[in-house]
């Protein structure tokens, strides 16, 4: 687990221009799937602003032209496109490197994000139809929910249409190793940004699985706390979607998160070694055929699986809780692909 504890991962999140020495590619086309929904236009934004991305396509059904208008007036380095509805669905994808998918709905209160599916499925598979044709080599990093089950969907679409790599589709759960840091660092008085959390496992409830024994700096607490800290993580997007009171889920912690994954995915792209980030991907470590865990990217996505790590006593229960859960939930998005 080394590689996970380090800080490098947190230096250059929106501005790692400077560490690209390595790199002999300086181009980088990224896609935002959904990107003028309360995810998609700050997250559109961050990446804006990202002088690692030459050119930003925002695709909607909606509102894209004008989210496209607005940005593309910053004067940073990104090209930006506007792409709207299905009919210029595959143009937004052509050339794309790295594509990002916040499209969906949200959660409302009382709402569990398996409760998303039956909207979202058919959403991620359209749109995991059209990047299979156009761009079946980009890296996709999936925010849409369920997670769970919309990256079973993803790759079961690619491997219908014959172009599935396992190693370039991610569920993105940066948000939850966001969430990690920024709770321990509150509870011991660290600066968030230095602390480095593990979160493996899935993105829904117990599927959630924070690695506090592996957190960096080194941390410890009384179980009682131990366990109200691991709830916290594991229902923080309830957290927000109740004091939202109707008006939908976390957007600007998932944008910063989602820009901060999809700059791994580029700076990995380009060459940048020692790039590490948990997520949910294919995976054979567990009987879960889809876990988060800490992965090391490199220019074809996955380079290697760091795994789950030493794990404690409690963080096996967790992981064992969590293994019919996140089977359920795969076996749903594949079969919706196979009767779809
Ligand atoms: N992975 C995570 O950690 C995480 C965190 C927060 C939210 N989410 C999920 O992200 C999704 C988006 O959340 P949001 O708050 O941005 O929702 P939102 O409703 O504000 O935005 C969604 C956008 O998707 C667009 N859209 C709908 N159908 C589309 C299609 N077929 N093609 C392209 N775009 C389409 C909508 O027009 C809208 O602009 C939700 O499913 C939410 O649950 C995931
Ligand atoms: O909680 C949600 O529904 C959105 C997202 O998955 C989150 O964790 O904030």
């Amino acid at each position: 687990m080394a590689a996970v504890t380090k800080p490098q991962i947190f230096k250059s999140v929106l501005n790692g221009a400077k560490q690209f020495s390595t790199s002999s590619k300086s181009h980088t086309k990224v896609a935002v799937m959904g990107a003028s929904g309360g995810i998609g236009q700050p997250l559109s934004l961050l990446l804006k602003q990202s002088p690692l991305v030459s050119q930003l396509n925002l695709y909607d059904i909606v509102h894209t032209l004008g989210v496209a208008s607005d940005l593309s007036h910053i004067n940073s380095k990104a090209k930006v496109h506007g792409f709207v509805g299905p009919d210029q669905l595959k143009s937004s994808l052509e050339g794309c490197e790295v594509v990002i998918i916040p499209a969906g709905v949200p959660r409302k209160p009382g709402m569990t994000r398996d409760d998303l599916f039956n909207i979202n499925a058919s959403i991620v598979r359209d749109l995991a139809v059209a990047c299979a044709e156009v761009c079946p080599k980009a890296l996709i990093g999936i925010i849409a929910n369920p997670v769970n089950s919309t990256v079973p969907i993803a790759s079961e679409v690619f491997q219908k249409a014959g172009v599935y790599d396992p190693n370039r589709i991610f569920g993105v759960t940066t948000l939850d190793v966001v969430r990690a840091n920024a709770f321990i660092a509150e509870l011991k008085g660290l600066d968030p940004t230095t602390v480095n959390c593990p979160v493996i496992g899935g993105h829904a409830g117990i599927t959630i699985i924070p690695l506090i024994s592996q957190c960096m700096p080194g941390v410890s607490f009384p179980t009682d706390q131990l366990k109200a800290l691991t709830e916290r993580i594991q229902e923080a997007g309830t957290e927000v979607v109740k004091a939202k009171a109707g008006a939908g889920s976390a957007t600007l912690s998932m944008a910063m998160a989602g820009a901060r994954f999809a700059i791994s995915l580029i700076r990995a792209l380009r060459g940048e070694q020692g790039v590490v980030e948990c997520a949910y991907v294919r995976s054979d470590l567990t009987e879960s055929k889809y876990f988060s865990t800490p992965i090391l990217l490199g220019a074809n996505g996955i380079e290697k699986n760091l795994g789950l790590g030493n794990l404690s006593d409690f963080e096996k229960q967790l992981v064992a809780a969590s293994i019919p859960e996140l089977k359920k939930n795969i076996k749903k998005g594949e079969e919706f692909v196979q009767k779809n």
